[in-house]
């Protein structure tokens, strides 16, 4: 097996900026694997990120974690692993008594650990025969203005009347540009609640003329709807506009409700459908902690993700309460099952 071999996501050709990621999927098998929850792993090591700035505080005081996890998720199996800068913001920076210089360099290096870990990772299997790694992409995390206000707006979509789309943007801009400048290969819009955040996501894309590829991923409460009550079909029209995004699906919701959202989500576009659910357990985002689920096990979570998989998911990974043996159970079940319908695992 080698190294995959994919278009140019820096090309000037707008199609390449979709092609690379539909390329990467296709290589993979028909499906790839992200990485799973990463403010959790932090977490069950120790990390202490009760804190506005949640995971993202590790970024300051205990960036070597952020490393292990990210090494930790690649040993796994994931082929793409997601920066620790979902929560990483410059407002949110600054109002800890940082500068907005040093709240870049922190941006910067929440990509930097992951593309080191990425490298090194890489490195270290050159000399280790018939492995069955594919060398990772990295994407950026961004996560909506509700993680930033850190109020669990982001499972309810309201942000309040006095949040239009200029305010959206302006709140996303400067992160979104110093994250690209940073050169990770995707940028992964995550919890994403309501419309207009999706409108102001699309066209600061376009503003920006950012030339990686995005995926869009909604958060649901009830399984059905975007957090703020609008249909996904309302949403998704949004979305298909884009020449910018590549994929779009589900992040951060109950496992139940995914194999319905990508048969929905199936009919509403033709880009990649991305889907990495939580464990099933809910946030109460004023008490600030996690409300337990009826049940939750990694076997229950690989045979749902090969529904999500059949039903045309390109891309399948965990969020919140899953960790890194989730991903590897889910690593081994997707790549298993793509050896057998490829009848190959040659990607080269
Ligand atoms: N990428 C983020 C994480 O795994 C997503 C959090 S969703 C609340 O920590
Ligand atoms: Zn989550």
């Amino acid at each position: 097996m080698g190294v995959l071999q994919l278009s140019d996501p820096n090309t000037t050709d707008e199609n390449a900026t979709i092609g690379f990621l539909q390329d990467f999927v296709e290589k993979a098998g028909g499906c790839a694997v992200i990485d799973g929850g990463f403010a959790t792993q932090l977490e069950l090591h120790g990390a202490s990120i009760k804190d506005p700035l949640w995971s993202a505080l590790c970024l300051i005081n205990n960036p070597h974690l952020i490393s292990k996890v990210h090494l930790e998720y690649l040993e796994a199996g994931a082929d793409i692993i997601v920066t620790s800068s979902y929560q990483a913001t410059l407002p949110g920076f600054i109002s800890r008594g940082l500068s907005q210089q040093q709240g870049e360099k922190l941006l910067e290096k929440s990509v930097k650990l992951a593309t080191d870990a990425r490298d090194l990772f890489w490195e270290s299997l050159k000399n280790i025969a018939n492995h069955t790694y594919n060398r990772a992409l990295v994407a950026a995390s961004v996560g909506s203005y509700g993680a930033y206000l850190a109020d669990g707006s982001e499972y309810n979509g309201f942000y309040g009347d006095d949040v239009d789309l200029n305010k959206l943007k302006d709140f996303h801009r400067r992160r979104l540009q110093v994250l690209v400048e940073s050169g990770p290969d995707l940028l992964a819009f995550e919890t994403i609640p309501n419309k207009l955040e999706t409108q102001a996501i699309v066209e600061l894309l376009e503003e920006e003329d950012v030339r990686i590829p995005s995926w869009i991923c909604f958060s649901t409460i009830d399984g059905v709807n975007a957090p703020s009550g609008e249909s996904f079909a309302d949403c998704i029209q949004v979305v298909n506009t884009s020449r910018r995004v590549a994929a779009v699906g589900i992040n951060c919701a109950p496992p139940q409700f995914v194999h319905s959202l990508v048969q929905n989500f199936k009919k509403l576009t033709a880009k990649v459908i991305v889907v990495y659910p939580n464990s099933g357990e809910t946030w109460d985002g004023v008490a600030k902690r996690w409300l337990p689920s009826k049940c939750f096990s990694d076997d229950k979570f690989n045979v749902l993700a090969t529904r999500w998989r059949d039903a045309g998911a390109g891309l399948i990974g965990g969020c919140c309460r899953t960790t890194p043996s989730t991903i590897r159970d889910l690593s081994k079940v997707l790549k298993k099952s793509s050896v057998a319908s490829n009848g190959t695992k040659d990607m080269v």
